[in-house]
């Protein structure tokens, strides 16, 4: 079996996390920085979650879980330290046709969440299919490395450019010849090493503007 790697768009959609521990602190964080409505279930939460609540970043719900609870849910985390609760959880999940992080059991989640580099618009999402999530935070760690914070810029240059040549009107080969030998180009590299008079050189070359703002 292999997973089907998505980028769920979660803006304003109502997630459950059942349980309130540090793990699923850690999952409600992602949840929130995806823009989601984040619903909190559990008797006892982490100092952070109950600030989130008082700040009305989530909603919280202090007692246990209760069959009913995925009502209006798109999305469901198990995040309890209770087996009997976690296969209660997953099987409401299931019966309501809801995908399902069990954070404990993979064999049993309908969806596992993996180890994420983040650099504005590009996000590297890292599994390793449950088998070692130790190894999993290794890789991001090796991957932040290579992928340094001038890949936010870059990024950011390669959107604008790409809204400018569609904006052109060229045939489609063009286009796409244009598009290629724009991301062969080492802007990432001349970006990070403040190289910003290559980048000018190569915005006048194609008739392309010049970030003045990103520098
Ligand atoms: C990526 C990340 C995302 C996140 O959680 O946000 C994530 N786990 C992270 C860290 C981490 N988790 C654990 C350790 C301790 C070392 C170790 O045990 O290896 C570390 C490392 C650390 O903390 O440094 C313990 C652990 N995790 C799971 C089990 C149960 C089991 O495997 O049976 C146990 C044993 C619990 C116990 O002790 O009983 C299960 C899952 N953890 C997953 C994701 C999914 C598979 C991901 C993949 O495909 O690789 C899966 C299957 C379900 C899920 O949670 O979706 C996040 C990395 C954040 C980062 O980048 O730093
Ligand atoms: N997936 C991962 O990345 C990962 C990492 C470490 C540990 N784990 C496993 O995940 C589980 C949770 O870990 P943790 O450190 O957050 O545990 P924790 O003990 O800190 O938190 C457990 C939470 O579950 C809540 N809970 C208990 N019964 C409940 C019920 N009936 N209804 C609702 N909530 C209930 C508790 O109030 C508490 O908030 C553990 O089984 C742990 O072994 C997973």
């Amino acid at each position: 079996m292999r997973y089907y790697p998505v980028f769920l768009k979660l803006e304003g959609r109502l997630c459950v996390v059942v349980g309130g521990g540090e793990v699923a602190e850690r999952k409600v964080e992602a949840l929130l920085e995806a823009g989601a409505r984040v619903r909190v279930i559990a008797p006892e939460v982490t100092e952070t979650l109950r600030r989130w609540a008082e700040e009305g970043r989530v909603e919280l719900e202090v007692r246990p879980y209760r069959e009913g609870d995925l009502s209006g849910a798109w999305l469901v985390v198990a995040a309890t330290d209770d087996p009997g609760v976690q296969e209660a959880v997953f099987r409401e999940a299931e019966e309501r046709g809801l995908f399902c992080n069990v954070v404990d059991k993979p064999e049993i989640c309908s969806f596992i969440v993996p180890s994420v580099v983040r650099r504005g618009r590009l996000q590297l999402a890292i599994s390793t299919s449950g088998a070692s999530p130790a190894a999993a935070r290794r890789i991001r760690e090796r991957l932040e490395e290579e992928f340094g914070p001038e890949w936010e810029v870059y990024l950011e240059l390669m959107a604008r450019w790409r809204r400018e040549i569609l904006s052109r009107d060229l045939p489609e080969e063009e286009r796409r010849v244009l598009f290629n030998r724009l991301a062969l180009a080492p802007l990432p590299e001349w970006i990070r090493q403040g190289d910003w008079h290559y980048v000018r050189a190569l915005a006048e070359k194609e008739g392309l503007s010049f970030p003045e703002d990103l520098k």
